[in-house]
């Protein structure tokens, strides 16, 4: 076999190290791509695939793009999950002996991007490690290398909680070791969509030593030094902007597993995936990207300690009566620039002098933003203003050094301010008077020779010359101008003396921009000094923008306080946040909550589309906003702060994957009963509709007794079967409410107001009939109904069921399900065929009918 080139050698050693990324392999001006990489390449970015002779008989498949065009390559490569290894030249190929040398600078992964157009402001771009140990425990550590922030979480229980933690976290990729089980290492795929990285090898990095000095769990230390080798090995440059490790203590905050924090949109919504619709997308009222970011990390993790939430209201409280002081706050804020990602780019190297105007404009407005603070009465809110503190040194170093309107780039000098430096001033002064010099040259030669269009011009290639029009040129003197260029019009002259100061202002010139360059390096290495301020500072700011979007949202949306108290929560009508907004003014039927130690189940009955999950899920997004911070969608509240929330509320669906509709509902359920404490909050959307009405009847019935009976958390469960509102009688802790609705000229009117007790008669039937089905199938239908309801009755409850008499529903499920669908149902189903509604029970058909003449409304 004939042998490769000798670059092709070059490359497939280099490429052996990178194989799971694009080696982007420097020739010229362009990235190169050889073998599969090309031919995968040509497909992904759409770019003609060629051929290169490597030394082989047969030409290698190749493409390429050119370097200055390769940040939108890269960025394609990356959303769409891969890495992208940048291999470039490193020694100047004209003194190269040989193959010229080559290497890996960078590894871009999608975990680790740092340039801006790659990255999306209001949102962290994580990359985590996940750590496993033999004693079951997990340490996962988030680390956004934008901002430099490290966190890290300690997990002993279990693997669910790890998937459950990483749930909605924006992370684009994990790192973790090869002797993670393959399943587990599936379930982070196929369940989290997540980029998998491997980093095997975990030493300790003494660089680093200051970052963990809070570590003192052995653990702890070995997560994070996975991270921390793994994106020293892609970036190998400068990481001095990453912060120390923040241990999230997990038992410090309301704890939401992935199925609520997905159910309950709180930043993005459930189909669209996107943050209009989510709660998120209501209470942004941030001015600046950082505090956007902070937003969404509080969104995520609502606090348990009641100190610290008082504090957050507090300060909501101040911010909202001062709403003159916020408007000139918020105007302030919105001057101030990233700050948190320009520390990272000042570490990284990738800063030019726009920036740091950009920074100083920012920093200059930290005393108005202080002033307008201490204008409040609240300590709290003074105590925000202390923590501002103003970077004096920083602005003035700024403002002595960089020009007003620096240019983009940092290699062509106009970036230093006059009487920075004096060595820049004398060479400046050497270009100015220079130029000044042949100003008067040119008046002198126009006054001597009488041509009034003489003049004197510059142009790279021959530098400054004296033009003449061929009209004038016979007023020129014998001998004293040597010829340069002939134009058609004009003759290009050069002097001795032109050329020697044309010579003093290039050189003065060149050398000037070269000084220009060296002083912005050392600026930008002083300013990196001052990483920790910078991000301090911009914790500060973060927080107060959220707390004033607060403050802005509670008053545009006449939110009110909530009061924290020990065992009720009562709340005088409620509203949900995120529907009152797409609604109308006024449309939204405010309602009223109340649990307590008493009663601290809710049954809700009420036709379909009548508002019961809106009820439920109102319940717990004003839980999550009071415990944020914020102000709550009511006219009053009481809440206790709760330590859990759960949900099974809306369509079930593929969110694990490969599972019915039936089993994701049982996951959701048993992940609620498992967990749950008395100080939890439950909420079960329509329990048991997954499966057949007799078992889904019996599944509900028994998931209730036991929350009543085992658990005694905060409930809300909402159900079809009216039959189990019968259960209020014997369980003394139950409630039934309904929401109502009314029949008027033949119609079902959904009042969405809640009422106390039960409601009286199951609508599907109207609703069908509101759909247009033929009357045969209604009546049909209605005697089907009338049957089931005769028949259907609840199992006597008991007070001491306990949790393994569940799987007794579930292993019958699948007969009672035959059992179900009977010869002399064949005509509806027949009809209910060409709906796809032939695997329903009669009553859950009905509803999904009603959903359809709903749909077909809208
Ligand atoms: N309090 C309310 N005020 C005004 N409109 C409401 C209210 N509650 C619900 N709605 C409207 O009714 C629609 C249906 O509400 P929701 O989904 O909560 O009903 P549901 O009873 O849970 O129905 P299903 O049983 O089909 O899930 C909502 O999308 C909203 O438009």
């Amino acid at each position: 076999m004939a042998k490769y080139t000798p670059m092709m050698e070059q490359y497939l050693k280099i490429k052996a190290e990178y194989k799971d990324a694009f080696l982007f392999f420097r020739l010229g001006d362009f990235y190169e791509m050889f073998f599969d990489d090309a031919i995968n390449a040509s497909q992904e970015l759409e770019i003609t695939l060629t051929k290169r002779d490597s030394g082989q008989k047969e030409p290698i498949p190749m493409c390429g793009i050119p370097y200055h065009a390769a940040e939108n390559y890269i960025k394609v490569l990356i959303e769409k999950g891969y890495k992208v290894a940048i291999c470039e030249q490193v020694e100047d190929p004209k003194t190269a002996k040989g193959v010229v040398k080559r290497e890996v600078i960078q590894l871009i992964t999608p975990g680790t991007v740092m340039e801006s157009t790659m990255l999306n402001e209001g949102e962290n771009n994580y990359i985590a490690s996940l750590s496993h140990f033999t004693d079951g425990s997990y340490v996962i550590v988030y680390n956004d290398l934008s901002t430099g922030e490290n966190r890290i979480a300690l997990i002993s229980h279990g693997w669910d909680a790890v998937i459950h933690e990483l749930y909605n976290q924006p992370i684009k990729e994990v790192v973790i070791s090869s002797n993670l089980p393959q399943e587990l290492q599936e379930q982070l795929k196929g369940r989290l969509n997540i980029t998998l990285s491997y980093q095997d090898e975990v030493k300790f990095n003494a660089e680093y030593r200051s970052l963990c000095e809070n570590l003192n769990d052995e653990r702890l230390l070995k997560g994070f030094s996975r991270l921390l080798n793994y994106v020293q090995d892609t970036q190998k440059r400068s990481l001095d902007h990453l912060q120390k490790a923040e241990v999230i203590e997990l038992n410090q905050y309301l704890s939401l597993d992935m199925y609520s924090k997905r159910n309950l949109e709180l930043t993005e919504t459930i189909i669209k995936k996107g943050k209009h619709g989510s709660l998120l997308w209501v209470l942004d009222k941030t001015v600046t990207a950082m505090g956007s970011r902070m937003l969404k990390k509080w969104l995520e993790r609502p606090l348990l300690n009641k100190a610290i939430i008082e504090e957050r209201l507090e300060i909501v409280e101040g911010f909202y009566h001062g709403f003159i002081e916020r408007d000139t706050l918020r105007e302030a804020l919105k001057s101030v620039y990233d700050l948190e990602r320009l520390a990272g780019r000042i570490a990284f190297g990738n800063v030019n002098a726009r920036d740091l105007i950009q920074l100083k404009q920012s920093l200059e407005k930290i005393p108005q933003i202080k002033e307008v603070l201490i204008q409040f009465e609240q300590d709290q809110i003074k105590d925000l203003a202390r923590e501002l503190v103003f970077p004096k040194h920083l602005v003035e170093l700024l403002d002595a050094s960089l020009a007003d309107e620096p240019p983009i780039s940092i290699k062509e000098g106009a970036i230093i301010k006059d009487g920075y430096n004096e060595q820049l001033d004398n060479y400046r002064y050497a270009s100015r008077n220079g130029k000044q010099w042949i100003a008067e040259l040119e008046r002198k030669e126009k006054q001597e020779t009488k041509i009034k269009s003489l003049k004197i011009g510059y142009n790279r290639v021959f530098g400054y010359y004296i033009e003449v029009t061929k009209a004038n040129l016979h007023l020129l003197p014998e001998g004293k101008y040597e010829r340069k260029q002939t134009l058609t019009n004009a003759e290009r002259y050069i002097t001795p003396e032109l050329k020697e100061k044309e010579e003093l202002i290039l050189e003065a010139e060149e050398k000037s921009v070269d000084l220009e360059y060296n002083l912005f390096i050392e600026i930008r290495e002083q300013i990196k000094e001052h990483i920790p301020e910078l991000q301090h500072l911009a914790n500060a700011v973060s927080k107060i923008d959220v707390l004033q979007a607060f403050a802005a949202v509670s008053e545009a949306n006449n939110y009110k306080r909530p009061n924290f108290v020990e065992e009720k929560v009562s709340i005088k009508n409620g509203r949900h946040p995120v529907i009152e907004q797409v609604m109308n003014d006024g449309a939204f039927v405010p309602n009223d909550v109340s649990l307590d130690e008493d009663k601290n189940i809710l049954l809700i009955t009420g036709p379909n589309m009548s508002g019961k999950s809106t009820y439920m899920r109102q319940l717990a997004l004003t839980v999550i906003m009071g415990q944020i911070g914020c102000f709550v969608p009511c006219d009053e509240a009481d809440l206790i702060i709760f330590d859990q929330i759960f949900t099974r509320i809306g369509a079930a669906d593929d969110l694990v994957s490969g599972q019915s509709t039936f089993m994701v509902e049982m996951l959701e359920a048993n992940h609620a009963i498992a967990n749950a404490t008395k100080k939890s909050l439950i909420l079960l959307d329509e329990i048991g509709r997954g499966t057949s009405t007799y078992d889904g009847m019996a599944l509900a019935q028994a998931i209730v007794e036991y929350i009543h009976n085992n658990i005694k958390a905060k409930t809300l469960f909402s159900t079809h079967y009216h039959e189990l509102t019968a259960l209020e009688e014997t369980l003394s802790n139950l409630k039934n409410i309904h929401v109502r609705a009314e029949e008027y000229e033949g119609n079902v009117v959904f009042l969405h107001q809640i009422k106390e007790g039960a409601a009286d008669e199951s609508y599907g039937i109207h609703v069908a009939k509101l759909a247009d089905l033929p009357e045969s199938l209604i009546e049909r239908a209605r005697t089907i109904l009338h049957q089931l309801e005769s028949n259907d009755k609840p199992a006597p409850s008991t007070e001491k069921m306990e949790s393994g008499q569940l799987s007794f529903f579930v292993e019958e499920k699948k007969t009672a399900k035959k059992q179900k669908l009977s010869a002399s149902d064949e005509k509806v189903i027949n009809d209910l065929k060409h709906l796809n509604l032939f695997e329903m029970t009669p009553l859950e058909a009905m509803n999904e009918l009603y959903r359809l003449q709903k749909d077909v409304k809208k």
